[in-house]
């Protein structure tokens, strides 16, 4: 298999991209989850398997039931890990380094990795958007149609892609490409209405 790709995977309410509150989502999105599980976890070639990288923090917010991630190869990064396989889909890693290179690593892994997604949370994609390793963007653009009801907010990302000048260096991809990055069995629909809250998925590439 060819290096795997790299996608961070948020969901992030414009215009200003908050993505939490108080260490949780600042919102419940039924059909964003479903992507989010659907599109992180679906892999072409049956013999192969995604990865998924987490903060420390975001990796503790998970209620135990809930992890690891099922059918994904969970990463999770923090500064006081000693570099280890905790057991066959649980990888400690205190870097992006080292993390990226136990995935490369094929002898110690049952499947190859197809597609790898960065996951969370704010502090990892607020480093990692500088990371010229990082390939896409999937973004679920949030927006709120009732101006009377404020979504608190306490986290942000600080991702150049609205900047006026050359965003950073991203472009947005058609529909169509976002269709062909998820493939068929997953469906793009647009203006997905939940709530108060009107949502778009989005895919992002280097110019
Ligand atoms: N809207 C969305 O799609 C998402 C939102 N979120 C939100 O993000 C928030 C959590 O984000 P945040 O609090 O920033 O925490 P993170 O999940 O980003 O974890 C931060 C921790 O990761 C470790 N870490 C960070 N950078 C590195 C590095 N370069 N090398 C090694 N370890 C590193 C450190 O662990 P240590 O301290 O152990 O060294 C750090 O404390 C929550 O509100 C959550 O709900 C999360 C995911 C998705
Ligand atoms: C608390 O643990 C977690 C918190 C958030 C998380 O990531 C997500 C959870 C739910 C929906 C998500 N949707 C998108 N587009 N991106 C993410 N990273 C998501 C994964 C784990």
């Amino acid at each position: 298999i060819s290096k795997p790709t790299i996608s961070i995977i948020v969901a992030a309410l414009k215009p200003n991209l908050g993505i939490g509150y108080q260490g949780k989502l600042p919102w419940r999105l039924r059909k964003e989850i479903k992507y989010f599980k659907d599109i992180t976890t679906q892999v072409k070639n049956h013999d192969h398997i995604n990865a998924v990288i987490m903060g420390r923090r975001t990796w503790d917010s998970i209620p135990n039931k809930f992890k690891p991630l099922p059918n994904r190869i969970n990463v999770v990064l923090s500064r006081s890990f000693k570099n280890e396989i905790i057991d066959s889909n649980v990888i400690h890693a205190n870097s992006i380094d080292v993390a990226l290179n136990q995935l490369s690593n094929k002898d110690q892994l049952k499947k190859s990795i197809e597609r790898i997604f960065i996951i969370g949370g704010a502090e990892i994609y607020n480093e990692l958007i500088h990371d010229s390793r990082i390939d896409h963007l999937l973004i679920t653009e949030v927006e709120n149609s009732n101006k009377d009801h404020q979504v608190p907010i306490d986290t942000f990302l600080n991702f150049p892609i609205y900047d006026s000048n050359n965003n950073g260096g991203w472009i947005k991809s058609s529909k169509s490409e976002l269709q062909e990055f998820a493939g068929d069995d997953i469906s793009i629909e647009d203006d997905i209405k939940e709530g108060d809250f009107v949502y778009n998925y989005t895919l992002w590439k280097r110019k």
